[in-house]
């Protein structure tokens, strides 16, 4: 009866895929907690940290009411949350801080009796991430107001140089619109007094590239050139403002742009590339 609703299947799938998303990203958390634990035992700091997940949860819980969650329903995920990151690191046996009662009840048995041999970090860390495309659901699932005052912010960084010295004169009453491919985003940008501003209309040359390309070239490990050139950017639509805003890409200013945005983007172009060789070498 219920199968016969005309869409729901197709919701469904797309459910699917975000209960996917979830379940990679936990994975990836409690990998990442045993990084934690591992670097807190060398530092002879291992145990539990009841401040950090108290902030671990009130982070989430205030995320949470900006995207129209309940706060408790994100709380609870990430006290669950922290609750395999404690099995990951084998925290409850012999450093319980006073909590063994709901540990025991969050750890499997097997858990409780012994330390779990901790793998080494990096190749193995990387594999288990998912490609970008798998974690699109969960991007998709950002409302668009949040996604487009992200990428305002970001450009308004990177391109407050370039608005400065009238570079970006080009598009004046023109939409240039940027395809993140892999993750199924799509903007239109046009320029609104001193800043581009995420439009509703339809683009007249689109910029298109994956997630990790467009970080590469972001992150200056990869020149526009170059990806144009191997067909990893694809320009479409209007020619000439399609050009013109490749030229752009090639000569922006880097330096003026923060050195703290320039590191995390830099870092974050070399983590999704190596996650995409570790990604390819798996399959
Ligand atoms: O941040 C840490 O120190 C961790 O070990 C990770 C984590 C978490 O899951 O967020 C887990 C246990 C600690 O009590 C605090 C936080």
């Amino acid at each position: 009866m219920v199968a016969r609703v005309p869409g729901l299947a197709s919701v469904r799938t797309a459910i699917d895929g975000v209960d996917d998303g979830l379940i990679l990203l936990l994975a990836a958390r409690a990998r990442l907690a045993r990084v934690a634990g591992r670097l807190k035992a060398h530092a002879g700091a291992r145990g539990r940290d009841p401040g950090r997940e108290q902030d671990v949860r009130e982070r989430a819980a205030a995320l949470a009411t900006r995207v129209g969650v309940a706060p408790e329903v994100a709380s609870g995920v990430l006290s669950l949350a922290i609750g395999e990151a404690c099995r990951a690191q084998a925290l409850a046996t012999d450093m319980d801080q006073g909590q063994a009662g709901a540990m025991r009840r969050m750890m499997p048995a097997t858990m409780d009796a012994q330390a779990q041999p901790l793998p080494p970090v990096g190749e193995s860390l990387l594999r288990l991430l998912p490609p970008p495309r798998r974690l699109a659901p969960l991007l998709r699932a950002l409302p668009p107001s949040m996604q487009k005052r992200l990428l305002e912010r970001a450009m308004a960084k990177v391109l407050a140089g370039p608005m400065q010295d009238g570079t970006l004169d080009f598009m004046a009453g023109r939409r240039l619109g940027i395809e993140v491919g892999d993750l199924g985003l799509r903007w239109v940008v046009a320029l609104q007094g001193q800043r581009l501003a995420v439009v509703d209309a339809p683009a007249e040359a689109t910029v298109r590239g994956s997630a990790t390309d467009l970080l590469l070239l972001a992150g200056r490990l990869e020149d526009a050139d170059t990806l144009f050139f191997q067909r990893r950017l694809v320009l479409t639509g209007d020619i000439e403002l399609g050009l013109t805003a490749r030229n752009l890409l090639d000569r922006l200013p880097w330096e003026k742009v923060p050195l703290g945005l320039r590191i995390a983007l830099n870092r974050g172009a070399r983590f999704a590339r190596a996650a995409r060789g570790a990604y390819h070498a798996k399959t």
